[in-house]
């Protein structure tokens, strides 16, 4: 019988939550956010998006399929924490090689089990978001609780430098579906450039599937040598941390909308859109981190479910005259969606690519391509 070390969270608000250790020996500390998705644990873990976040899972049982080396969004766990209710005694799936537990320690990455995530979910909803610490192994409250009152707040924080890549590099994975239903076999339609403020692998396989051939290169790329790739189109990636303090990437997009080329941005990199445009972002209360988020996309009036994890939103009582709402969030009414009026740009807030969740919105990278074909054929 396994036996397990002691572990506590401590939040900011001084509130303490005592468990086990499930990962690493240590000490973690971010922001804790709840994600209400029922699946996807390994997915959720490896979105560079959780950089600098604790993340609890609303889900009671977690590790149950394990891990595989198939579900990670990028080549490590960026979530700075994990906390979860309860881990089943024994993983099972023809997938796994190697269970949750173990998966974590490799990656050096704390993780506490055996606590009330519903008390603490609730708790982050009444109170917003929170600084915490987790400490696993050897345990001293008083040290945990004053980490959690010294972590930074969120705001304010330029972390797409942080997890960008070094260097360009060229999108290889599912290079056999180029060409379908385009060019000849084997052949690109169009090329894409992608940010990377913290790119999830799902985004960069949805736009190979649809014949797109893809060079990820880093945030801090200048406009000027994007361009110079002469791209048919150019993605702004998802990322963590606050789009404010992103200067480098918003004087990029102005640049890139003002030579016209077709734009698209998921999340962090809908976020700086609408700043590149004019518009402002809030920091929200708790956020939105799960799989189940109804949005209505405003002109078809469709209602779907969305796959969501963002802490900032675009404040839509700050767009300029040349940018529209296309979604609207319908929890609380927070915008999901914008489009350029004048030039071939559009965001959106959540995660069309899933990876975990619903594939509803699935049709934006359709439209994105359209975009693309449209201009290619102007
Ligand atoms: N998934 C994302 O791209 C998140 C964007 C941003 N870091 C936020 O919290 O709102």
């Amino acid at each position: 019988m396994t036996s397990f070390a002691p572990a506590i969270l401590t939040l900011a608000d001084g509130s303490i939550f005592r468990g086990y250790s499930i990962g690493a020996d240590g000490i973690g500390v971010g922001e804790v956010v709840f994600n209400t998705s029922m699946t996807g644990y390994q997915e959720i873990l490896t979105d560079p998006s959780y950089c600098r976040q604790i993340i609890t899972l609303t889900y009671p049982h977690i590790g149950n399929v394990g891990t595989n080396p198939q579900d990670e969004e990028s080549p490590k766990v960026h979530a700075s924490g994990l906390i979860i209710r309860d881990l089943p005694l024994l993983a099972s799936n023809f997938r796994m090689t190697q269970p949750l537990p173990d998966y974590l320690r490799a990656q050096g990455v704390v993780a506490i089990a055996g606590i009330d995530t519903r008390r603490l979910t609730r708790l982050l909803r009444e109170k917003g978001a929170q600084n915490g610490c987790i400490m696993a192994g050897t345990v001293d409250e008083a040290e945990a609780l004053r980490r959690a009152q010294a972590c930074p707040s969120m705001a304010g924080q330029d972390l797409a430098k942080v997890v960008t890549c070094a260097e360009p590099y060229a999108w290889r994975e599912g290079e056999w579906a180029l060409g379908r239903g385009f060019g000849e076999p084997g052949e690109a339609a169009f090329h894409v450039v992608a940010y990377d403020f913290g790119v999830k692998r799902n985004i960069l396989r949805m736009l190979t599937s649809r014949g797109c051939k893809v060079t990820v290169v880093p945030a801090q790329t200048p406009a000027a040598e994007v361009l110079a790739m002469q791209p048919d189109g150019i993605f702004l990636s998802n990322g963590p941390g606050d789009p404010e303090p992103c200067d480098y990437a918003i004087d990029a997009i102005r640049e890139i909308l003002a030579a016209n080329v077709p734009t698209y941005g998921i999340c962090l990199g809908h976020q700086l859109l609408g700043l590149a445009s004019g518009a402002r972002t809030v920091k929200m209360k708790f956020g939105h981190h799960g799989g189940n988020h109804p949005v209505q996309d405003l002109d078809s009036k469709r209602v779907m479910i969305t796959s969501q994890n963002h802490g900032f939103a675009v404040d839509a009582e700050t767009l300029p005259g040349n940018l529209r709402a296309t979604h609207v969030s319908l929890f609380d009414g927070s915008l999901q969606g914008i489009a350029r009026t004048d030039c071939p740009a559009f965001s959106f807030q959540g995660h069309p690519e899933a990876s975990p969740g619903p594939h509803d919105v699935g049709y934006l990278f359709d439209r994105f391509v359209a975009m693309m074909k449209e201009r290619n054929n102007a």
